[in-house]
């Protein structure tokens, strides 16, 4: 394994997973693993870059740390020279971290200084100039992230929001300098390192200027950044011939399939109402769950009566819903109770034989996976920007599964994911 790479999502491994795996086009990428936690086991031989899935973007931050430090220790004893710490392209964090704490630590795991921070992902309309990150023309605080039921982000200045959660204080590169090229940005980074700064927020507004960090990283022991940061990195294997340039494939199971959506992001919203417009929806009311009202049955049936109708449960709701929500009964046990009912749902799902799913929400993705007790799987093609079909193995049957994260994909995402993982 040449490349690690360290996600505090689940939706944002396969994000990253799939930016790897199919690099430069023309080119290729890598031969890419999604470890679902770190494993226990050594990885196969063939593989030349792992992804392990973390959910410790909400956890405190000692214990996010802890748990990267232990994904990064597994990456280095398979080989690794390169560590990448994937974050959210919206730099979702608490004041506490993660991001910041978990960069430090990995930094001065590896013994890093001069560390590339950049967010920026131009496909999805995420840039960062001046230090400011912009998704679409709005600034961050305005973009309905500031209205995130976990990570509310209301700063659109990522130097003062890592600031707020580093010790050290952040370096900065502009935009300005990443356009004078790799050399010169390599040489930015060092003048950074010399001057003693662990982490450099860096611009980046378009897929080349991202290409420009890659290139500019080739020798770096520690990038991170949201999953643009990895489109350059495999040339650098490539270009050296340690990597061999390769094509993710198509992925599609047989048989029985859900769409389990917890995400309240503004896309996901429009998602599931147009989804309501030509398919099967039920809404549930999370107040019934945290009342432990749900009753798992009738949802069993519903998957299973409305197969041709692409049916999909939620618990999603608008900012308002689920502010009252969380005054009533507090933001983390509302977050565990709908996580945890995700979670079961899957398993009771799978052992009911469903075997294709699709699932709205990072944190929501990462419950779903957890109760299903997914270890290694393999990255398939796109379908859509970030969101890839993926093939893991469950009681030696396999599944298909599409993780997406909450405004990513168009409005009808959930029933093209739903189609597109069939064979
Ligand atoms: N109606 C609701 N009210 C409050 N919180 C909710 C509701 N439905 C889902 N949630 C929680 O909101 C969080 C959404 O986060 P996540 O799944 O990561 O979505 P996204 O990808 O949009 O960030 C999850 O913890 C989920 O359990
Ligand atoms: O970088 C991104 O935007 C995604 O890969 C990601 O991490 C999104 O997080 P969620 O919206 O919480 O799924």
């Amino acid at each position: 394994m040449l490349m690690g790479v360290i996600a505090d999502d689940f939706t944002g491994a396969s994000d990253i997973g799939v930016t790897l795996a199919k690099g430069l086009a023309g080119e290729g990428g890598m031969k890419t693993a999604l470890y679902m936690g770190t494993p226990g086991n050594a990885a196969l031989p063939d593989i030349e870059a792992g992804v392990i899935a973390l959910k410790s973007r909400s956890l405190p931050a000692t214990e996010a740390v802890a748990q990267s430090l232990a994904a990064c220790e597994w990456l280095l004893a398979q080989g690794c020279c390169q560590i990448v710490f994937k974050y959210c392209s919206t730099f979702d964090s608490t004041p506490a971290g993660n991001i910041g704490p978990v960069a430090e630590a990995l930094a001065n795991r590896l013994g890093a200084r001069g560390v590339v921070v950049c967010p920026a992902f131009p496909d999805m309309g995420r840039t960062l100039y001046q230090g400011h990150l912009f998704v679409g023309s709005s600034p961050l605080n305005e973009s309905g992230m500031e209205h995130h039921p976990l990570t509310p982000m209301t700063d659109p200045d990522i130097r003062r929001v890592l600031a707020a959660q580093s010790e050290n204080p952040p370096g900065f590169i502009s935009w300005q300098q990443v356009q004078s090229g790799s050399a010169s940005v390599r040489d930015a980074l060092l003048a950074q390192a010399e001057e003693g700064r662990c982490l450099v927020v860096t611009d980046s507004i378009t897929n080349a200027d991202l290409v420009t960090l890659g290139a500019a990283c080739n020798e770096a022991r520690l990038i991170t950044g949201g999953s643009a940061i990895a489109q350059g990195l495999p040339h650098n294997f490539i270009a050296r011939g340690d990597a061999q340039g390769n094509v993710p494939q198509r992925v599609g199971v047989q048989g029985k399939g859900a769409i389990l959506v917890g995400s309240c992001s503004r896309m996901t919203l429009r998602q599931i109402a147009r989804h309501a417009a030509g398919h099967a929806v039920l809404q549930i009311d999370a107040e019934d769950l945290l009342l432990g009202k749900a009753s798992r049955e009738t949802l069993l049936d519903f998957i299973e009566q409305n197969q041709h109708r692409a049916p999909l449960i939620t618990t999603s709701g608008d900012v308002s819903s689920v502010s009252v929500l969380q005054e009533r009964y507090g933001r983390e046990k509302v977050a565990n109770a709908i996580e945890d009912f995700f979670a079961t749902l899957a398993v009771a799902l799978a052992d009911a034989g469903v075997k294709r799913l699709v699932v709205g929400g990072g944190e929501t993705s990462g419950a779903v996976v957890k109760g299903l007790q997914l270890g290694s799987v393999v990255i398939g093609a796109e379908i859509s920007t970030g969101v890839p079909a993926l093939l893991a193995m469950r009681n030696a049957q396999p599944m298909a599964l599409a993780l997406k994260s909450g405004n990513f994909g168009s409005e009808d995402f959930f029933n093209r994911a739903f189609q597109t993982l069939a064979p």
